[in-house]
Parts: structure tokens; sequence; C-alpha cells
């Protein structure tokens, strides 16, 4: 992607620190880089560790800016969006939305008709670029805007642009929430490791070392999923024993049921926070 343009992120929290660790490992020039954020201590975090410019003034943050990030909580969103609206107009910047639920129409109608906008969701793998980013633009984003949007989040990871902007609660449900149900899948292995017997760190590195090439043989097989599975188990063995218990607690109905839940919060965050 250019390096020449300037990005400001407005909100410094979780999401906004694997957004700029990923561009800063990807070789974005940290002095293009404004994060605004109102807690000191994350502020001095993200100028420490990343080299970038910190300001606790959206303001600033905007001054130059050509893409801004609004990465605050959804709750959030509408007090910065009327906020930064003025100073956005003025600087020409596409605003990118990773905010869960907050819908194109209500950002349009809090950032002004002429806002250029870009909702997008993330997700924390972004930090070592292994992110996954699903995309949707409003009519007023050129097509310099689109590609700036498209570069910013291809640098860390892989993106999506979607045609239907209902398809996004889907996207947030599955790869925007999805790095927390893999992490607690690892949280449970490993402690099942030491409740058998290993110890933490052996129980660890072993459930580490398999998530890593479960996921790089499942991207990298031309087979399915289910058939690298079934190559895992043996006709009588005890992976065939595992997964009949997992069948039993109806670990995928659970899954299904859980990715529902997440759908319907960002719908429902969507309702709560716009104004249809
Ligand atoms: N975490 C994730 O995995 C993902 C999150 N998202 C979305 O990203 C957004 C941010 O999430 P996340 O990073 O987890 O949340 P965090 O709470 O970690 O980050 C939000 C940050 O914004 C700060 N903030 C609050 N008010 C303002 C303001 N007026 N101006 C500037 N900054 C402000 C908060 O400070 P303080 O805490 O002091 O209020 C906080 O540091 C959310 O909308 C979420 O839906 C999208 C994809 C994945
Ligand atoms: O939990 C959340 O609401 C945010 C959005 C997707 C991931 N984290």
């Amino acid at each position: 992607m250019s390096t020449e343009s300037q990005i400001a992120f407005i909100g410094g929290g979780n999401m906004a620190r694997s957004l700029v660790g990923g561009l800063i490992a990807d070789g974005y020039p940290a002095q293009r880089i404004t994060v605004s954020e109102p807690e000191p201590e994350r502020r001095e975090q993200l100028r420490s560790r990343f080299g970038v410019a910190v300001t606790a003034d959206n303001g600033e943050a905007l001054e130059g800016a050509d893409a801004v990030v609004l990465a605050v909580k959804p709750q959030t969103v509408r007090t910065v969006a009327e906020e930064i609206a003025p100073a956005l107009g003025q600087a020409g910047a596409v605003a990118i939305s990773i905010a869960a639920g907050v819908r194109l129409a209500d950002l349009q109608r809090w950032l002004g008709p002429q806002a250029a906008v870009v909702r997008a969701m993330p997700n924390t793998p972004s930090l070592i670029q292994s992110g996954a980013t699903a995309l949707i633009a409003n009519a007023q984003v050129s097509a310099a805007q689109h590609s700036l949007a498209e570069s910013l989040l291809r640098a860390v990871g892989q993106t999506q642009w979607l045609t239907d902007e209902a398809q996004m609660d889907a996207v947030t449900a599955i790869s925007g929430s999805g790095p927390a149900y893999f992490f607690l899948l690892m949280e449970a292995l490993e402690e099942a490791g030491v409740e058998l017997g290993l110890d933490r760190e052996t129980a660890r590195l072993l459930t580490l070392e398999t998530a890593t090439g479960a996921a790089r043989m499942a991207l990298e097989s031309e087979d399915t999923p289910a058939r690298l599975r079934e190559r895992v188990t043996s006709p009588g063995g005890t992976t065939e024993r595992a997964l009949g218990v997992l069948d039993d607690a109806d670990l995928r109905g659970a899954i299904q049921r859980a990715a529902e839940a997440a759908a319907h919060r960002a719908h429902e965050l969507g309702n709560l926070l716009g104004e249809q």
C-alpha cells in the first residue's frame, strides 16, 4: 500500500492495537499513524511499542488524515462520529468504522451526507498479519478511498468485500468474534492436558502447536476439514472415542447456537444504536 497516506485511529484499545501492530509489522511508517486515545497508559504503550504518534485529542489525530479508523466501542461511535464530522469533511478523509453492529446508514447520518464511509469487521490476528476482514462501502467512497481502505486492511491479512450489508452480522459472528472461540478451545485442551498429568508448559506447547498445525493444514490442503478429521480418526481408536464424547455434548449444536447468538447481538446493537 502507499506509505504516503496518513492514518488516524480514534480509540486505541484492543482492536486498534492489533491493526496498528499489523501495519507496523508490514513496514508502514509509524510517523504516518496517529492514535487518539483518552487513557494515558494505553497511549504510552502504543507510542513506546509501535512508535506511532499519540494524542488525547480526536481533532488533532484527524489533521491531514486520509483515512480515519473509528475503533471505539459501538456505544461510543455516535458521539465520536458527530464530534469529528466537520473535520472529516474538511480533510476529505474516508471514515472506516470497525464497530460491531453499527450500520452504514447511521454512520452516514452522524458523519454527514457527503461523508465517505467504509464499514469493516476485522479481527485481532491482524496483529500478526493473519487477520480476516470483511468490508462494505457507501456510494460516496471514491475509487482511491476504496483502494486505500482495501490496502490498509490487506496489509494485516485477508480482505473480502461484501455487497449485502446484512451479511456483516454473520461475519461478526464467524471471523470477528471467532478468534475467541478458538482461544477457548485452546484453554480447554491445555487444561485437559494438565488434568491428564502433563506439566502446564508441555500441555500449552502441544496444544498451540496442534492448533497451528491443524489450521495451516486445513488452509493448505485441498481436502475439506471433514476429510482431514476423518484421517485422524482410526476406526476403534482414540479420536473416535473423543469425538463421540463431543457429539454427545452436542458441540456442533453449541457452536451453531453461539454463532447465532453473536450474529443476533450484532443485529441488536445495530437496532439499539441506530435510528431506524
Ligand atoms: N476486539 C475485537 O476483537 C474486535 C473489536 N471490534 C470493534 O472494534 C471496536 C473497538 O473494540 P475494542 O478495541 O475491543 O475496544 P476497547 O474498549 O479495547 O477500545 C476502545 C478504546 O476507545 C477509547 N475511547 C473511548 N471513548 C473515546 C473517545 N471519545 N475518543 C477516542 N477514544 C475513545 C476507549 O477508552 P476507555 O476504555 O477509557 O473508554 C478504549 O481505549 C468496537 O466497536 C468493536 O465492536 C471489531 C472487530 C474485532
Ligand atoms: O465482542 C465484540 O463485540 C467485538 C466485535 C467482534 C469481536 N469483538
